[in-house]
């Protein structure tokens, strides 16, 4: 996947606008997992609800997303200016899954899980009817999910469960690319483990895998470079040893947030991030940032060698 110039600007009442992805450039390679890792609200889902045509009427979207799918000889598909047809009979599910960061919300509501995985094995694989029953349950082994509640309505699952459902209908289509938005919400630590190691096959199989978490732990698990946002902007691309390890990461704000974990300083950042509505001319972290100069406050800082910074 190749993404230029990704933004994502929604439109309000009264002409005010919401910029919730901001200029973002992003690779990611077959064989690969990405963790996007940032503060809540600073445009993680918009991304990838952008990347599968998901986003409400209000919402623009500019910029290109190419996505090739190894192994086949079409060019690749720019799935930002792909007609909605497109969009349903071959990227969604097929060409990217998306396991959603709100599956209780995804799922229907009236229809057991066991017939809503069915429907996914056979639609993305043919499975005839005979086979049908077994393949569901395999299906739902994958992500952890329980045979014995695949007869359940989402209204009756746990959080964690429905999540784990989720997840089992996101992996059906082995799609080339995997947009796991938080994943691991509401799983207890065995289950995070077993669903990012599942995830972690994914990639190992060839194909790209980004998974948007607040779960640094994990991210460290299953990642092979981290990406920070910060206020719909990408501020940091680091390999994950560096980022966890040495030299650790360069961004003031990729700093903060990863000494905010318990296991380091447990100290958070201060302040609040600010309003997408309103963002300020020059670097958007520098109101929080210590090490911010008078350059900060008026000059955007320019995405080079892995970072967005003035001072990395
Ligand atoms: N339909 C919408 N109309 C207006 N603003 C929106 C809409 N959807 C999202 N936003 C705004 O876009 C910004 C980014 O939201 P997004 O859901 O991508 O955040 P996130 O990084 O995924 O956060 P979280 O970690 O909490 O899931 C937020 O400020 C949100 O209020
Ligand atoms: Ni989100």
């Amino acid at each position: 996947m190749s993404l230029r110039h990704l933004t994502v600007t929604f439109r309000m009442r009264g002409g005010r606008a919401v910029r919730a992805v901001n200029d973002i450039d992003l690779d990611l390679a077959a064989g690969e997992c990405l963790a996007l890792v940032g503060e809540s609200g600073c445009g993680k889902s918009v991304l990838a609800s952008a990347l599968l045509g998901l986003l409400p009427g209000n919402a623009v979207v500019s910029g290109t997303a190419l996505v090739h799918s190894p192994g086949t000889p079409t060019a690749p598909l720019d799935v930002l200016s792909a007609p909605e047809k497109t969009l349903a009979t071959r990227v969604r599910g097929r060409l990217i899954g998306l396991v959603p960061q709100s599956p209780a919300a995804h799922l229907t509501p009236v229809r057991t899980v066991r017939s809503q995985l069915a429907e996914t094995v056979r639609e993305l694989h043919g499975t005839p009817r005979a086979e049908l029953r077994a393949a569901t349950e395999r299906a739902a082994a994958r992500a952890a999910f329980p045979p014995d509640h695949l007869d359940h309505y989402p209204h009756q699952l746990s959080g964690g469960l429905a999540q784990r459902a989720a997840t089992a209908a996101a992996l059906v289509g082995d799609a080339p690319l995997l947009l796991a938005d938080e994943p691991t919400t509401g799983l207890d630590r065995d289950l995070v483990e077993h669903t990012v190691d599942e995830l972690r096959r994914h990639a190992d199989a060839g194909r790209a895998v980004l998974i948007v978490t607040h779960d640094l732990v994990a991210a460290e698990r299953v990642a092979d470079r981290v990406a920070v946002m910060y206020a719909g902007r990408i501020v940091e691309i680091a390999p994950a040893p560096s980022f966890f390890g040495e030299p650790g990461p360069r961004h003031p704000y990729a700093h903060g947030l990863l000494q905010a974990l318990p296991s380091r300083t447990f100290v958070p950042v201060p302040g609040m991030p600010p309003e997408l509505s309103r963002l300020p001319t020059g670097c958007a972290f520098a109101p929080r940032c210590g090490r911010a100069t008078a350059q900060c406050t008026t000059t955007l800082p320019a995405f080079t060698d892995g970072t967005a910074c003035h001072h990395a």
